[in-house]
C-alpha cells in the first residue's frame, strides 16, 4: 500500500514535519505492517519541489487578506515526483476543513485502494487550481481547524491500515467494531472480577453465550440511543 504524504517542512518549529509522520506511525502496529510489506508509507516533502533557493511553497493571497497560500507549482512538481509509481485512477485525497467528513466505511473503502496519495496542507491552504488539477477526494476529520493536514494523514492512515488483513494479529483484531452494524460498542469488562466495589454484569460469567450476545446487543443498542440518536437514525433509513 503506497500511502505518500507529501509533507513539508514547518520553517517555523524548524521540525520536519515528514519526521513527525514517520515517528508517529513508528509505533507497533503500523510500523509491523511496514515492516512486514503489508503497507508501504513515503513521506514527500513538497519543500524539496520550491522553486527557489529560499525554499519558498507559500505566497501571499491574491485579493489581499490574512494568512499564505501553499503555490500550485511545488505541490505539483511533488506530485509527478510520485504518480508514475502509483496504481493507475488511484486517488489523491486533500484534506482540510472543507472535506466530506471522514467515517468508517470511508476508512474501509480506502482500504480497499492498492494506492493512495495524502496531500497535506499547510497556512490557509493550497491554491484553488492545484486541487482542480490533481485532487479526487477532499476529506475532513471534523468541523475543527489544525495547523496543518499531518496529523489528519496520520489518523487515515491508521484508521486505514488496521482494516488492511493480517495488518492486526487475532488478540488486536475487534471482531466487534465500534461501529459494527453501525452501533456503537457495547462496555467491555475484563480481570479483577470487581474492582472498586463494582463487579462486572453477572451475565458476562455465565457462560451462557447466547445471553452474553444478547445482553452486548441491547447494550449497543441503549448506548447508541443515548449518545448519538443520529446513527440510530441512520440505521432505520437503511432498513
Ligand atoms: C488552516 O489549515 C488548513 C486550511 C485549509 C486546508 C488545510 C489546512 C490544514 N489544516 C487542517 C486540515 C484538515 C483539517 C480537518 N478538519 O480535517 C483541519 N485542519
Amino acid at each position: 500500500k503506497e500511502l505518500l504524504i507529501p509533507a513539508i517542512k514547518q520553517c517555523i518549529m524548524d521540525v520536519d514535519v515528514s519526521e513527525m509522520i514517520k515517528n508517529g506511525l513508528g509505533h507497533s502496529m503500523i510500523k509491523r505492517a511496514c515492516d512486514r510489506n503489508l503497507i508501504h508509507i513515503e513521506c514527500v516533502n513538497i519543500r524539496d519541489f520550491s522553486g527557489n533557493k529560499h525554499l519558498q511553497v507559500d505566497d501571499y493571497p491574491y485579493g489581499g487578506g490574512a494568512g499564505m497560500v501553499m503555490q500550485p507549482q511545488p505541490i505539483y512538481d511533488a506530485y509527478v515526483s510520485i504518480k508514475d509509481r502509483m496504481e493507475p485512477g488511484h486517488k489523491v485525497i486533500y484534506m482540510s476543513p472543507q472535506g466530506k467528513v471522514f467515517n468508517q466505511i470511508l476508512a474501509e473503502e480506502l482500504s480497499r485502494e492498492k494506492d493512495v496519495v495524502l496531500l497535506c496542507g499547510h497556512y490557509e491552504g493550497i491554491d484553488q487550481r492545484i486541487i482542480e488539477e490533481i485532487v479526487t477526494d477532499e476529506i475532513s476529520l471534523g468541523d475543527f481547524v489544525l495547523t496543518g493536514g499531518e496529523l489528519v494523514a496520520m489518523t487515515i492512515i491508521d484508521s486505514v491500515s488496521r482494516l488492511i488483513p493480517e495488518v492486526l494479529n487475532k488478540e488486536e483484531s475487534h471482531i466487534n467494531e465500534s461501529f459494527s452494524g453501525g452501533l456503537l460498542e457495547y462496555p467491555q469488562y475484563t480481570r479483577p472480577p470487581e474492582f472498586m466495589g463494582r463487579k462486572v454484569p453477572p451475565v458476562l460469567l455465565s457462560g451462557n453465550h447466547g445471553e452474553i450476545a444478547k445482553w452486548r446487543q441491547e447494550q449497543s443498542y441503549y448506548v447508541t440511543k443515548m449518545r448519538r440518536p443520529d446513527l440510530i437514525e441512520r440505521l432505520e433509513a437503511q432498513k
